[in-house]
């Protein structure tokens, strides 16, 4: 088997790049980042240093590399039985055009095995988002083989991969927790079903998805912008805050009331949940600033992501918010002079005040009542 995955980044080589190549499937990273792909190219392996009680460092081995612009990647989409990604959710659409090419040269060269791509973003169906842009960059004669012989199948990817520490001189060294959860919907492949040690089936998969998105990266995010507010650098500092603390968990638990009301998970089992992920926010052994996990807060105060999708289910639903609402509130205030959503949404601020940039940016009713709770908090933390 031979995968093509596009990212060479955290998540690429600390997890989904790992595992396929742990698998023993033949792996082409696609990266635009070339100190990276020489370095793969080069090397043809690399370290990753799985942290915990027992630390151990494995090395992920047979690996190669091209450039994501390059043409390398068409011949590839045309050959691979499995594309995956791990680009961020706004970098699938640059990659559609080339995969469509790669799927028409397939079409056109009668390859008719089965292939499927897998997007593995913080988003929810992902791939269902790749494929729409890879639908509309095709030419229309080849749409119905792609529907025939393609699959476009949504996952959830969970595990927590900073960057590494700043004193490695490896551009490949990767730094991972223990932790790992790969779960895929196994009703949208083509062909046989994989069997990848590590890569869950389920038929279930918006429960997953949501679970994992609106509970770890809900808790995530909070904790970040409350932790930036008080003044703290890492997501270990700002979670050992206890004011900071009750805010995430308790905003964990709002979200996870919506969650089991709408998917009927175990109360119990989901308390359980939230502990576990507070316990990983914890981890000693790693080094996560709270500006890579509040990055691009316009996409993390988007209707569909993890602050305001939680929140209109607890307006959906009935129930309390007031924690939601706190974590939206220090979202507004996150500043970084690296990430161009963080200054884009300070300008929108200053320009239009924060009761219209929050309904422009979340798509909320500038008139609601939760706009004027975050608009309030907000101002409170100013
Ligand atoms: N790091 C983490 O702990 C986790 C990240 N994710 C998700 O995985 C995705 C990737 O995140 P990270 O690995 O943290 O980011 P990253 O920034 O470390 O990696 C992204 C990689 O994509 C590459 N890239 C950019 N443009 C490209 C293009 N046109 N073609 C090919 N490669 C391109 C970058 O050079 C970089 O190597 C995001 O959607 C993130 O939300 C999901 C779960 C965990
Ligand atoms: O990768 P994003 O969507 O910017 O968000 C950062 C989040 O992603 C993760 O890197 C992995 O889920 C978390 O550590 C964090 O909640």
């Amino acid at each position: 088997m031979k995968a093509l995955h596009f990212g060479a980044g955290n998540i690429g080589r600390g997890f989904i790049g790992k595992l396929l190549a742990d698998a023993g499937i033949e792996l082409v990273f696609a990266d635009v980042n070339q100190v990276v792909l020489d370095a793969l190219n080069a090397r043809h392996e690399y370290p990753v240093h799985v942290v915990g009680e027992q630390a151990k460092v494995e090395i992920v081995k047979g690996v190669s590399a091209v450039n994501s612009t390059s043409d390398d990647i068409i011949a590839l989409v045309a050959e691979v039985d499995l594309v995956t990604t791990a680009v961020g959710p706004q970098i699938l659409e640059r990659i559609a055009g080339s995969v469509a090419k790669g799927l028409a040269k397939r079409h056109d060269e009668g390859n008719d095995r089965p292939l499927n791509i897998i997007a593995c973003e913080n988003m929810v169906r992902g791939t269902s988002q790749l494929k729409q842009h890879v639908l509309k960059a095709l030419p229309e004669q080849h749409h119905a083989w792609v529907e025939q012989h393609v699959g476009f199948v949504d996952s959830a990817v969970d595990r927590i991969v900073p960057p590494s520490e700043a004193g490695s001189n490896d551009p490949l060294e990767v730094t991972v927790e223990t932790f790992s959860e790969w779960i895929v919907d196994k009703t949208q492949f083509k062909g046989e079903l994989p069997a990848i040690a590590g890569m869950e089936l389920t038929d279930n998969l918006m429960a997953f998805v949501e679970r994992k998105l609106f509970t770890l990266n809900t808790g995530h995010a909070i904790t970040a912008y409350l932790g930036q507010l008080a003044g703290h650098q890492t997501i270990r500092d700002a979670i050992l805050d206890d004011k900071i603390r009750a805010v995430v968990k308790g905003a964990m638990e709002e979200s996870g009331a919506v969650l089991i009301k709408r998917y009927g998970f175990d109360a119990g089992k989901h308390a359980a949940y939230i502990e576990k992920i507070l316990g990983r926010f914890e981890n000693p052994y790693l080094k996560d600033d709270v500006e890579r996990v509040g990055r691009q807060p316009l996409r993390k105060l988007s209707a569909g992501d993890r602050l305001i999708k939680p929140t209109l289910g607890t307006l959906e639903y009935q129930l309390p918010n007031a924690h939601l609402v706190q974590g939206i509130a220090a979202a507004m205030h996150y500043r970084s002079a690296q990430d161009p959503q963080a200054q884009e949404l300070e300008a929108l601020i200053n320009e239009k005040g924060p009761q219209a940039t929050l309904a422009q940016v979340s798509g909320l009713d500038a008139d609601s009542e939760v706009v004027a709770a975050a608009v309030s908090a907000y101002n409170a933390m100013a």
